[in-house]
């Protein structure tokens, strides 16, 4: 894909689902008691994977225009799946599943595809043992895992990374444990499941930064309304901020306070953001309104980054294009993404010219000249790639993005609505 750098983006556009809440939706739906009817799902291939699987133990789910519709069949009334249950490219579907099957009165084999085969999965095999869980894993740590029936008892077990696919495969193992899961996190991570478990009439407690489960006897089901992913919209928010006279609205955005770093950052770096039409359901939502503006550099590290995790190769972005040094700290999980996305990152930042440089532990940028037109690589990675395509928009010259079709992971329609706006 060939993309010219574009005049200024300007209009109003909503971005699809969250994708963490879309993939909770339909696994809380499912363990429960009632129907769900889920709107605002994200149709990306990550959350089709987790109604794949889901189908194939058993679980009706009707896919209408408006809805997802999810048949509960209780906890305890999920199938013994006939084949393995394949996750794509999705980590939240993988080591969320590994919590839920450590449970399951059967044998099942969960695998993905070639970036799932080389993400660690030692991170939940550990406390899902400890929890009794009898689990497989290549080599300890990677996909094929194969979960067998087990007695589950609950722990307390302090997390070694802020994680929530972590946090969440362990308080999803606690439903089925004897006695309560207690999760002790080091820095606050995203918290759908605690908000949908309660939702649910799941009894979890936050006090600080620990979080305590009870084993309900049952899950009963609610609607869910997703709201748009802010992790979809950072692409836009930085593209508005970048590309001179640009002005664009992002309606009904998700600003659940544990993902809204990259506001947090942007405002720093001097973007010009409002925030209008809050309101507060399970989940807090309101819309976003960006305006182009100069940026500066900024030092990003410590207990934001899991609160911003998925928008770090945008922010790259936006400090190739700010003024001065952008220093990003303590971000190593962003190795053990879908790609190593430091590496990644500068690497292709270096193709356009950009001043960067990768550190153990996150990466320095010295932005301010404005990028020049490269050939840039994916890496199969949808957030390198959005993230690739937004710096072309205010570079010099043309860009190419090799595999475009990524996007589709996370956000099927991203090309389509930057071309919307102008892009
Ligand atoms: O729980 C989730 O839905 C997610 C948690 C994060 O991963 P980690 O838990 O590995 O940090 C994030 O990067 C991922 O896109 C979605
Ligand atoms: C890391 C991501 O997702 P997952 O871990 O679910 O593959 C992401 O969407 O950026």
């Amino acid at each position: 894909m060939q993309i010219q750098p574009c005049g200024p983006l300007r209009g109003e556009i909503t971005v699809p689902g969250d994708k963490s809440i879309s993939h909770r939706a339909v696994m809380l739906g499912a363990l429960a008691n009632g129907t769900t009817h889920i709107t605002g799902f994200l149709m990306g291939e990550d959350c089709l994977s987790t109604i794949d699987c889901f189908r194939k133990m058993g679980v009706e789910i009707e896919i209408t225009d408006s809805e997802v519709i999810v048949e509960g069949v209780g906890l305890h009334g999920l199938c013994a799946p006939e084949e393995t249950l394949y996750t794509g490219n999705s980590g939240t579907t993988t080591r969320l599943l590994c919590g839920i099957l450590a449970g399951q009165p059967f044998t099942a084999t969960l695998n993905g595809d070639a970036s799932i085969q080389k993400r660690p999965m030692g991170r939940v095999i550990k406390p899902l043992r400890e929890m009794g869980a009898s689990i497989e894993g290549k080599n300890d740590n990677y996909c094929p895992l194969t979960l067998y029936p087990s007695e589950l008892y609950g722990i307390e077990y302090r997390l070694p990374v802020a994680s929530a696919q972590l946090k969440s495969a362990i308080l999803l193992a606690g439903l089925y444990a004897e006695g309560q899961t207690t999760v002790i996190e080091p820095a606050p991570s995203r918290d759908h499941t605690e908000r949908m478990f309660r939702a649910l009439g799941v009894e979890v407690e936050t006090h600080g930064s620990t979080i305590t489960l009870e084993p309900p006897e049952d899950l009963y089901a609610v609607d869910i309304r997703v709201p748009g992913d802010i992790s979809s919209a950072a692409f836009f928010l930085v593209a508005g901020a970048i590309v001179e006279g640009s002005e664009l609205t992002i309606r009904n955005v998700g600003v659940n306070p544990t993902r809204t770093g990259i506001l947090d950052v942007l405002h720093e770096m001097g973007a010009d953001i409002s925030i209008s039409n809050f309101h507060d359901d399970a989940e807090p939502v309101c819309d976003l309104t960006v305006k182009h503006s100069m940026l500066r550099g900024v030092e990003i590290g410590g207990s934001i980054i899991p609160r911003l995790i998925d928008e770090l190769p945008v922010i790259a972005v936006a400090a190739a294009y700010a003024e001065g040094e952008t220093v990003i700290r303590d971000a190593q999980e962003l190795k053990v993404k879908e790609s190593n996305r430091i590496a990644a990152m500068v690497t292709e930042l270096k193709k356009a010219g950009v001043d960067a440089e990768e550190t153990d532990d996150g990466m320095i940028i010295r932005g301010g000249k404005r990028p020049h037109g490269a050939a840039f690589e994916t890496y199969k990675d949808h957030r390198i790639a959005m993230s690739l395509a937004v710096l072309a928009l205010a570079a010099r010259s043309a860009c190419r993005i090799d595999e475009p079709e990524v996007v589709a992971i996370s956000y099927p329609d991203f090309f389509h609505t930057l071309e919307r706006l102008g892009g």
